[in-house]
């Protein structure tokens, strides 16, 4: 489904309202909330407002457990560190335990051996199913997804919940969550916005399935939702 909003902040707005409704669902139900962030630019206002008083009240973060979809294998204090980001604009601002928060990056490892490692957190978090509660997606310009990247080898992988490699195009190794476990999520929740997000979005929402070239075709949840947060322009309805 998509939802089409005249502003960013409206986006952001709608966006920290589901991460709260999902977060105390979860708690009341589960005891826990498991959610999964995603990196890029698009998230850091949405980030900024959970971090406000009005919406980090409503959640207890004692029983949050916070994961990413993907990282670029870059030290922590990386400016292009996904959980650096993060950590800026959200978690360094929220009473949430360290031992809950899982970096997807670690010192003297391999981004292969720590996927691994990576992957057994989750399951240690969510149980053998590896159902994580939410998960934020960015879209990528080109139409890839957490670093689901067209054309590379991890679009096809179905046994790994995570896998890491080598992007060339970016002279950097990524760690990221797969297809399989990302479609396992009781809620996805995709946020792009700005009209360079257009012509990959059109073709992710009604071009034919080509998931090689536009990744974020692949995320199909099995019993979950998928919800597109997008603008007019992303939209390609600024008319
Ligand atoms: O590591 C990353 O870059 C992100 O996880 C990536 O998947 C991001 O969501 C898209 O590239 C969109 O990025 P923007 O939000 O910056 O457009």
């Amino acid at each position: 489904m998509i939802q089409i909003f005249n502003t960013i902040e409206e986006i952001n707005t709608k966006a920290a309202t589901l991460f709260v409704v999902s977060a105390q669902k979860a708690i009341q139900e589960k005891g826990k909330f498991t959610a999964v962030l995603t990196g890029g630019s698009s998230p850091a206002g949405l980030y900024k407002l959970l971090a406000s008083p009005d919406y980090k009240s409503k959640i207890d973060w004692s029983k949050v457990y916070i994961f990413w979809g993907d990282e670029r294998w870059v030290p922590l204090d990386d400016d292009r560190s996904n959980a650096k980001m993060s950590f800026d604009t959200l978690l360094s601002h929220v009473p949430i335990p360290q031992e809950n928060i899982f970096p997807m990056y670690k010192e003297g490892v391999s981004p292969g051996a720590y996927a691994v490692t990576y992957e057994q957190s989750v399951k240690d978090i969510t149980g053998p199913d590896g159902k994580l509660d939410l998960i934020l997606l960015g879209l990528g310009d080109d139409g890839h997804t957490a670093s689901l990247f067209p054309g590379e080898a991890v679009l096809h992988e179905q046994t790994k919940w995570v896998d890491a490699y080598r992007l060339e195009s970016q002279n950097m190794h990524r760690i990221t969550l797969t297809a399989p476990l990302i479609n396992k999520a009781e809620q996805i929740i995709v946020v792009a916005f700005g009209e360079k997000k257009a012509p990959a979005l059109k073709e992710v929402l009604h071009g034919d399935y080509n998931p090689t070239t536009y990744p974020m075709q692949l995320i199909k949840p099995v019993t979950g939702e998928l919800l597109f947060l997008v603008d007019k322009s992303a939209a390609g309805t600024t008319n």
